[in-house]
């Protein structure tokens, strides 16, 4: 352990699985199962910089880091596929296996319901697919969990019937409007806050002000959001040359705090408090709040579709729990624990359109 304390975050830990999502023996509740990401201390020297880069360089799906043989790509991408396969062409199944259980709906932001562009401030949604979510969250629990601040994300979704898990799940609050009564304040008791990292706040904002002063200036094209308790220092529009630099002042800015972590999302660097809690626990936190506490009993489906490495933790509690859907937006072959796929954001619109109207045609049915 270094006392700088920065963490890096194993993603090789995540694993392939297929649908239905087999059961972990120990569930992910209170730690220690065995999918759990293994979160190590690790020494910031030569090694390890290099290690950070590989993977600020495979921070993007697009970016490979050698060339493919050719025929390579299409036969790697089949494989992936077979083993991920899309969520709209198996819907009957998944709407199948629905069936009769209480269907909840978690949805990432940015690269699921917002396209990625360069300028985070921009990254705004559709009216078309604020339309799929406002259906869904008509019919179903629906949350938002985003690495963004509370705050922000709900000023691009605009739906205050929703759950907000905002800071990667660590400020999170219930709906403050009755999804079938627009504009009417929800009872208090659909009103959840949770913080549990409401000390690190002082903290948070001493970062923000040193990243913003040294990584700024110094780095051109960087940029350095706040999320509230957790801060986005963002390359996507840095000079591949400067990414190494870049780093070594992140790095050395967190040298004063032992208490924080480094993690890495799509051409961002993120500093976070050092706290067993990331989507995973979030999306279990939700689903006790929604009165589904019991991992063991077969009255909930939840169905996670993200993009990113955060979600990867919430994709794994639905393994251990065999539980619902985890649905990863991609493109391209990638390690997750995810069990179905969707291309892009137009795909999630499609998807949770389906959901209403397959629920809408339940309905007609039963009455
Ligand atoms: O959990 P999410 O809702 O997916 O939030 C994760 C991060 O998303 C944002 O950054 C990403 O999207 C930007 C806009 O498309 C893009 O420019 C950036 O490169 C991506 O990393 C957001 O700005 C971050 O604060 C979130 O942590």
């Amino acid at each position: 352990m270094t006392k700088h304390g920065v963490v890096l975050e194993d993603v090789a830990a995540a694993r392939h699985f297929s649908f239905p999502p087999p059961r972990t023996t120990t569930p992910t509740a209170g730690g220690g199962d065995s999918f759990r990401k293994l979160a190590a201390q690790v020494d910031l020297g030569a090694a390890v910089v290099g290690s950070w880069l590989d993977s600020m360089k495979a921070s993007s799906p697009r970016h490979r880091l050698m060339a493919p043989l050719p025929g390579a790509a299409d036969a790697e991408h089949d494989d992936w596929m077979e083993r991920h396969p899309s969520a709209l062409d198996r819907f009957d199944a998944l709407a199948a296996a629905a069936k009769g259980k209480q269907v909840a709906v978690f949805l990432d932001y940015d690269g699921t319901l917002s396209p990625i562009v360069e300028d985070p401030d921009r990254a705004v949604m559709t009216d078309e697919m604020r339309e799929a979510v406002r259906g869904v969250a008509a019919r179903f629990p629906t949350a938002i969990v985003s690495g963004r601040c509370r705050d922000k994300v709900f000023s691009f979704v605009r739906l205050a019937e929703l759950y907000y898990a905002g800071s990667h799940g660590m400020d999170i609050r219930g709906p403050t409007a009755d999804p079938n009564h627009h504009g009417k304040a929800a009872d208090s008791s659909s009103s959840v806050l949770c913080q549990p990292a409401s000390e690190f706040l002082p903290v948070m904002e001493e970062v923000y002000a040193a990243l913003v002063s040294r990584v700024e200036p110094s780095i051109p094209g960087a940029k350095v959001e706040n999320n509230k308790f957790c801060l986005s220092v963002h390359f996507r529009c840095v000079e591949e040359a400067a990414w190494a630099p870049l780093f070594e002042l992140v790095r050395a800015v967190l040298r004063d705090y032992p208490g924080l972590r480094l993690t890495q999302g799509r051409k961002v660097l993120e500093v976070r408090p050092m706290i067993r809690w990331d989507k995973g626990k979030a999306l279990e936190f939700l689903l006790t709040a929604l009165g589904f506490a019991d991992a063991d009993k077969d009255d909930v489906f939840p169905i996670y579709v993200g993009d990113d490495r955060t979600d990867e933790d919430a994709f794994r509690v639905l393994r251990a729990r065999g539980q619902g859907a985890g649905i990863l937006v991609s493109r391209f072959p990638k390690e997750t624990s995810a069990s179905f796929t969707l291309r892009d954001p137009a795909e999630v619109k499609d998807f949770l359109r389906k959901l209403v109207v397959v629920n809408a045609d339940a309905d007609t049915n039963n009455s």
